[in-house]
């Protein structure tokens, strides 16, 4: 069911700083920062030449990546996202395996349709699913 890998994303409390070592250390095509608040969140891309790094600062006050930064205050790598042809249809199949789809449905990053997979019914991994 799952295609490419379209993104890894890593949980930053700083988000200037995570930027500026992707940009002046590593060297790599950075983008401004966006805000999205229907996540919760405010994004920097990193653009690689098979994938892309999503930076991710809480922006609001029920951020869902608030908590993960209480418990790694240093950030971390985050979520791994997967390309599925369908996330209605991949969401369905899924339930029906038993595993927790997390909220609902929502317009992504990238203006496509996307959902989450809890990371205890994936190896202790959050997994984010995009339409292609
Ligand atoms: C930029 C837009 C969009 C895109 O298009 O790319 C995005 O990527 S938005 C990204 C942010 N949005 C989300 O993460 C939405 C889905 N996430 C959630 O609903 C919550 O974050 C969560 C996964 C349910 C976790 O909720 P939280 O409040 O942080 O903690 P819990 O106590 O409920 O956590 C339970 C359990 O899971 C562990 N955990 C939490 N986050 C992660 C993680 N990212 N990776 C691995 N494990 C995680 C947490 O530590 C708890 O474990 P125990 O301590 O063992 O109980
Ligand atoms: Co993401």
């Amino acid at each position: 069911m799952i295609g490419r890998l379209n993104h890894v994303a890593i949980a930053t409390s700083d988000l200037a700083k995570a930027a500026a070592v992707y940009r002046d250390q590593l060297g790599a095509e950075v983008s401004a920062p966006v805000d999205l608040p229907e996540h919760g969140v405010t994004v920097v891309f990193v653009a690689l030449p098979n994938t892309k790094i999503e930076l991710l600062q809480p922006l609001g006050e029920h951020s869902p990546i608030a908590a993960f930064l209480e418990k790694n205050p240093s950030g971390g790598m985050h979520h791994l996202c997967y390309e599925v042809e369908d996330v209605e249809a991949a969401a369905a199949y899924l339930k029906s395996q038993g595993a927790r789809v997390l909220g609902e449905i929502k317009i992504g990053a990238h203006g496509k349709p996307v959902l989450f997979l809890h990371p205890k019914d994936f190896g202790g991994v959050l997994i984010e699913l995009e339409q292609a």
